[in-house]
C-alpha cells in the first residue's frame, strides 16, 4: 500500500461521515448562494513583458502538517494567515481541507475565503462530485484533482464538473503519463508536483523534465519543495507560470515578507526568457 493509498482511505472514511451529515442537495443549495467563482486562470497566468502580470504567480498555502514531516505549524489564525499572504502578494491562497494527515478542514477554508478576495484553493483528495459541489458551497474557486488518485474516466468527469461550477481544476501531475491523462482530461492549470505522493520522494527536477510536455496557452504551476526566493527563481527560469508553496510560509518567521520575497524573485528581469 502506497502513502497515497492509506491518505485516500481515511479520506474516504471521512468523506463517509460528512455525507451522512449533509445531503447533496443541502450542498447545492448553499453553493447556489455563494457569489460565482473567480476565473484563476488568468490570475495564474504569467504574462512575460507586461509591467504587471510578468512574475510569477505565489500560491500560498495554509498547511499545519504533513504526512513526511509531521506537524509544521500550530496555525491558531488560519484567515490571519492568509491575510498575510494576500498582503504579501499572493495570487491565489491554498487551504488544505485534508484532516486526518494534513490537519486540515473546511472550517479553515470558511475561515480563510471570509476574509481574503483573491481566489481559493480547496487542497485535499477529490475523487468524487459530492467533494467538488462541497468546495462550491464553502466557496472554493480552484480545485486540486491529483491524477493519480483518480482513473481517467473519473477525472475527465471531475474536471467537467469543475468547470461547469465556474470554478477552475488545478490538475496535478508527477510525470509523462500522467501529464498527458490531465491534457486528454481538458485541463487549463497544470500543477507539477515535485513530490512523489507515493514515497514522498521530493525532486525539483521534475518540474523542468514536465513543462515542455505542456502546450502554451495552458498554465503550469510548480508545486511542493520551495525552500526560499532561490526556488522559485529557478522554477521561473524553467517556465513556470505559478508556484505553490506550503511549509517554507508556514515555518517562516513573517509570511506577509516570506511571500513579498518570493514574488520579488519570480519577477525578476533575467527570469523572462522561460518562457
Ligand atoms: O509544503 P510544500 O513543500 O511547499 O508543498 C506545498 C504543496 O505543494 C503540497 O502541500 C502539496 C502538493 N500537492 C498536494 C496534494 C495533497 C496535499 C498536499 C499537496
Amino acid at each position: 500500500m502506497t502513502v497515497l493509498d492509506d491518505i485516500l482511505a481515511g479520506v474516504h472514511a471521512d468523506l463517509a461521515d460528512r455525507q451522512g451529515r449533509t445531503t447533496l442537495d443541502e450542498l447545492k443549495e448553499r453553493a447556489a448562494r455563494r457569489p460565482d467563482a473567480v476565473d484563476a486562470v488568468e490570475r495564474l497566468r504569467r504574462v512575460p513583458g507586461d509591467e504587471h502580470r510578468g512574475g510569477v504567480k505565489v500560491i500560498g498555502e495554509v498547511k499545519r502538517s504533513s504526512p513526511s514531516k509531521g506537524a509544521l505549524a500550530a496555525i491558531g489564525d488560519p484567515a490571519g494567515l492568509a491575510r498575510d499572504y494576500e498582503a504579501g502578494g499572493a495570487a491565489v491562497i491554498s487551504v488544505l481541507t485534508e484532516r486526518r494527515r494534513f490537519g486540515g478542514s473546511l472550517e479553515d477554508l470558511d475561515a480563510v475565503r471570509a476574509v481574503v478576495d483573491v481566489p481559493v484553493l480547496r487542497k485535499d483528495f477529490v475523487t468524487t462530485a459530492y467533494q467538488v459541489w462541497e468546495a462550491r458551497a464553502h466557496g472554493a474557486d480552484v480545485v486540486l484533482l491529483i491524477v493519480a488518485a483518480l482513473e481517467q474516466p473519473a477525472l475527465v468527469s471531475l474536471v467537467e464538473r469543475v468547470h461547469s461550477l465556474g470554478m477552475t481544476a488545478l490538475v496535478e501531475v508527477h510525470d509523462a503519463e500522467e501529464t498527458a491523462r490531465a491534457l486528454d482530461a481538458g485541463a487549463k492549470v497544470v500543477g507539477v508536483n515535485a513530490r512523489d505522493l507515493k514515497t514522498l520522494h521530493v525532486d525539483r527536477g521534475v518540474f523542468a523534465t514536465l513543462r515542455p510536455l505542456v502546450p502554451e496557452g495552458v498554465v503550469v504551476v510548480a508545486e511542493s519543495g520551495v525552500r526560499g526566493p532561490h526556488d522559485v527563481f529557478d522554477y521561473a527560469r524553467a517556465g513556470a507560470d505559478a508556484v505553490l508553496v506550503g511549509e517554507a510560509l508556514v515555518t517562516g518567521g513573517d509570511p506577509r515578507a516570506a511571500v513579498a520575497d518570493l514574488v520579488a524573485a519570480g519577477s525578476h528581469p533575467s527570469t523572462r526568457a522561460g518562457r
